[in-house]
C-alpha cells in the first residue's frame, strides 16, 4: 500500500508540481506531460501528486481579482514550471476574452439563500466552454513549442463536443474527433457539432449511449501502443486540465458573495453527470476555499445519488431524460475521487476499479460513506420535477433554467436547511433544450449564434458502437 501527502502546508511555491495516476503505475510526470498523456498509460486518471494548500491571506487577496486574473493565479499553481507566466497569461486571457459577460462567470441572486453561477456566456453557451476555451489554446501553444501532433479524441452526451469543436476547429496542427450517442443529444448540441466545416473536424454518431461512447474512447485510449501511434490526446475530463480550469470558478463565486457580505461557507449544488466538475469543486474546498455541502444533483440516471445513498456504486438502467448531458451511467471521475476518499491508496483504487471492471459494481465500507457524506449530499430528480422547476422559477422569479440548472436547483430546494446559503452551477442556456421547455408551454428568443445553426449543412457520419468501427475512421481520418 502506498500513501502520498496530499497537501503542502501553505499555498503554492515550493511545490514542485508533478502528476501522477490515482491507480500508481505512472511515474510523476510535468503538466505539459499529463494533459498531452490524457488518460494515465496505467488505465487510471492522473492527479496533482500534491494540492496547494491556500492561505487565508492568499484567499484575501485574490477576492478583487477579475476572471482572468484569478485564472491566472489558480492555473500557475498547478502548471507554472511548464507554461512560463507571461504564456500563461496570454492564453489564459485570449480563453476569457470570447466569452459575452464582462465577469465570464457571473453571479445572480435569485433569493437570499439562493445564488445562481451562470457557466454560460461562452461560445457554445455551456460551462464546458470555461475549460475548452482554454485547454483549445493550451494545445495549440504546446503542439507549437514542443511540436508534439495533437489529434483529440473525445465523447459527448451534448456539451463537451460542440465546445470542444469550438475551442479548436481550424487550429494548425490539431485535430478533432468526437463521438456522440447518435439521437441522444438535443436538437441545438447535434447541429452546433455538425454544421461545423473546417477540415479538422470529424462528427462521429454512435448507436448507443453515451456511456458506449465514452468505453470506446477509454478503451482506445488505454490501448497505448495504438494511441501512441496516432497521437491520440484526450479533451474530456480525462484530462486533469479540464478539472483545473473548472476550479476557479467555484474561488469567483465565492468571492462574489463574500463581497456581498456573505462570511463563511457556502454550498455549491452541481448538476453532474460525469462528475467532472464537482470534483472540481471538492479540489477548491481541499485546497482551503470554504465550501459547505456539494450537492450533487442527478436526473434519473441516478448512480451518483444512490452511491451517496448507499455506498453501493452499481450503473442502472439507461434512461433518457430532458437533461441529455447527465444522461451518463459510469461517471469518469468517480475513480479521482476515490483517490483522495483512500486518502491517495493508489493500490486501494485499482483494486476498486479491477472489481467494477469484473463485477460491475463497488462497495464502500461505513466508515468511507461517513467520509462521503461529510463533503457531499446527493439529490435525484425526475423528469416531472425538472420540467415543474422551470415552470416555478420562471413564474416566481421570470428567470428561465436550462433543465440541467433546473435539476442543480431543484436539489438545492430539497436541501433547504436554515441558514445554508447555496450556489447552484448553471451549466447550459435554456436556448439548448427548448424542446424541453416548450412542453411547460415557455417560449423563448434564441440568441443569434443559435438561430443561425438552423438551416445550415451538416457533416457526420453514423457508426456501430463496436471499437473496430471507431478504430477504422480515426485510422482514416488521423492517419
Ligand atoms: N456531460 C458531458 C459528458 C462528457 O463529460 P466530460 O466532462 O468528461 O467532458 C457532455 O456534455 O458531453
Amino acid at each position: 500500500m502506498r500513501r502520498r501527502p496530499l497537501h503542502t502546508q501553505c499555498c503554492d511555491k515550493e511545490i514542485d508540481m508533478k502528476y501522477i495516476s490515482t491507480r500508481g503505475g505512472v511515474a510523476p510526470i510535468g503538466f505539459t506531460d499529463a494533459i498531452l498523456m490524457g488518460l494515465a498509460d496505467d488505465g487510471g486518471l492522473l492527479v496533482p501528486e500534491q494540492l496547494p494548500r491556500l492561505s487565508d491571506d492568499a484567499l484575501k487577496a485574490w477576492r478583487s481579482l477579475s476572471y482572468p486574473e484569478l485564472a491566472l493565479e489558480l492555473l500557475a499553481l498547478f502548471m507554472e514550471e511548464d507554461i512560463p507566466r507571461d504564456e500563461l497569461k496570454r492564453l489564459v486571457d485570449s480563453s476569457y476574452a470570447t466569452f459575452r459577460d464582462p465577469h465570464v462567470t457571473p453571479v445572480v441572486k435569485l433569493r437570499d439563500d439562493l445564488h445562481v453561477l451562470e457557466l454560460f456566456h461562452g461560445p457554445t453557451f455551456a460551462f464546458k466552454d470555461v475549460a475548452l476555451q482554454f485547454l483549445g489554446n493550451l494545445y495549440a501553444y504546446v503542439s507549437r513549442k514542443t511540436g508534439s501532433v495533437i489529434h483529440i479524441l473525445g465523447a459527448t452526451s451534448g456539451d463537451t463536443g460542440a465546445s470542444a469543436i469550438e475551442g479548436v476547429r481550424g487550429k494548425e496542427g490539431i485535430k478533432i474527433c468526437i463521438l456522440h450517442p447518435h439521437g441522444k443529444v438535443s436538437r441545438v448540441q447535434e447541429l452546433q457539432m455538425t454544421t461545423v466545416q473546417d477540415d479538422n473536424v470529424l462528427n462521429l454518431a454512435v448507436e448507443g449511449t453515451f456511456d458506449d461512447c465514452q468505453r470506446i474512447i477509454k478503451e482506445l485510449f488505454a490501448d497505448v501502443p495504438f494511441k501512441r501511434q496516432y497521437h491520440l490526446r484526450a479533451i474530456n475530463s480525462i484530462n486533469i486540465a479540464r478539472i483545473l480550469a473548472q476550479t476557479v470558478y467555484y474561488f469567483y463565486a465565492y468571492f462574489r458573495l463574500a463581497e456581498q457580505g456573505h462570511a463563511g461557507p457556502v454550498n455549491f449544488s452541481v448538476p453532474t453527470g460525469n462528475f467532472g466538475d464537482i470534483f472540481a469543486g471538492y479540489i477548491a474546498k481541499r485546497m482551503g476555499l470554504p465550501v459547505g455541502k456539494l450537492v450533487l444533483a442527478t436526473n434519473e440516471n441516478d448512480i451518483l445519488a444512490r452511491f451517496v445513498a448507499s455506498g453501493v456504486y452499481q450503473p442502472g438502467e439507461f434512461r433518457g431524460t430532458y437533461s441529455p448531458s447527465m444522461d451518463i451511467q459510469v461517471a469518469s471521475n468517480f475513480e479521482r475521487y476515490l483517490y483522495y476518499l483512500y486518502d491517495g491508496d493508489t493500490g486501494t483504487v485499482a483494486a476498486l476499479m479491477e472489481r467494477f471492471k469484473s463485477e460491475g459494481r463497488i462497495e464502500v465500507p461505513q466508515d468511507m460513506l461517513r467520509r462521503v457524506r461529510e463533503d457531499f449530499a446527493a439529490y435525484s430528480v425526475s423528469n416531472e420535477e425538472c420540467l415543474d422547476t422551470i415552470a416555478r422559477y420562471y413564474e416566481s422569479y421570470g428567470y428561465l433554467l436550462d433543465p440541467h440548472t433546473a435539476c442543480g436547483v431543484a436539489a438545492a430546494d430539497k436541501r433547504s436547511d436554515e441558514g445554508e446559503v447555496t450556489v447552484s452551477l448553471s451549466t447550459a442556456h435554456p436556448a439548448k433544450f427548448d424542446e424541453a421547455i416548450r412542453l411547460r408551454n415557455i417560449s423563448q428568443v434564441y440568441p443569434e449564434p443559435i438561430q443561425t445553426l438552423f438551416g445550415k449543412p451538416r457533416r457526420v457520419t453514423v457508426v456501430g458502437n463496436a471499437n473496430d468501427q471507431v478504430k477504422e475512421q480515426l485510422e482514416a481520418f488521423f492517419g
